[in-house]
């Protein structure tokens, strides 16, 4: 804070010190995520990673992205043009499940006991993606972490063996559960479509669906059979609203 910045030297370290303590408490407590976007939760040392391969075949330019993935203090409207950018540089069925499966792993080593994930299942032809397919690489990016066991549905899915003498209690455990969104920019299909995959996934920890998105963006009426046939089937619903 600026209060820090014109204290003494003395009484700046003991803030920091408290900040630091304060910080270690947050990061011990175990917690609970529910309002975690797939997109939105990527290491930004991954995102450059990403951003450096695409810049190198020409795709986009390398320096202007970094400057904008770097940025600080983002307005809505730059959060969405943000996420457009994310979206191409993590939309393959590869990157969709490394970033799956690091977004667990760093929430975990926060000790987020329970997460729950909402996503946008995407269409991408170009890609030979299909909701489904979108999904199935989430699905397998969590099934893929490998130093901690994540639950999903109350099964465990991803375990190293155990060590012989009965179990390392060492190893951390999140209970994941996903949530499908449908992104404001889509049609009424495509986010019936949706609500029909959120339906199939359901063994495979999908408990709801979410409307999200730019919220300048769309009409109400446009998702509202999808928000109506989920209650019909009895599929638990967020919303996002009123941001603007
Ligand atoms: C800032 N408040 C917000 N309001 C509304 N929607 C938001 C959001 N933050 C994120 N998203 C939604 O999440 C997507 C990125 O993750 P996925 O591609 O789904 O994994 C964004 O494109 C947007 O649709």
């Amino acid at each position: 804070t600026n209060h820090t910045r014109r204290a003494p030297a003395a009484m700046a370290t003991q803030t920091s010190e408290a900040e630091k303590e304060m910080r270690e408490w947050c990061v011990a407590l175990p917690k609970v995520e529910l309002h975690a976007h797939l997109n939105g939760s990527v290491r930004n040392s991954t995102l450059l990673e990403l951003a450096k391969e695409l810049g190198d075949k020409g795709v986009i330019v390398f320096e202007d992205v970094k400057d904008v993935i770097m940025k600080n203090d983002r307005s809505l409207p730059e959060c969405f043009r943000l996420f457009d950018l994310f979206h191409i540089l993590t939309t393959d069925h590869d990157t969709v499940t490394r970033i799956a499966k690091e977004v667990v792993g760093d929430f975990a080593a926060e000790n987020v006991l329970y997460l729950e994930i909402r996503t946008t299942p995407k269409n991408n032809e170009a890609k030979g993606m299909t909701k489904r397919s979108y999904m199935n690489a989430v699905v397998k990016g969590l099934k893929s972490v490998e130093d901690i066991d994540v639950v999903l549905n109350d099964e465990i899915l991803s375990c190293t063996p155990m060590s012989d003498s009965g179990g390392d209690t060492k190893r951390k455990k999140i209970y994941v559960r996903l949530l499908l969104s449908i992104d404001r920019r889509e049609t009424t299909s495509a986010a019936l479509d949706t609500v029909n995959l959120a339906m199939e996934m359901k063994d495979q920890g999908v408990i709801g669906i979410d409307l999200s998105g730019n919220p300048v963006v769309g009409e109400w009426e446009t998702y509202l059979p999808a928000l109506e046939y989920a209650k019909e089937l009895g599929i638990p619903t967020t919303i996002h609203c009123g941001e603007v």
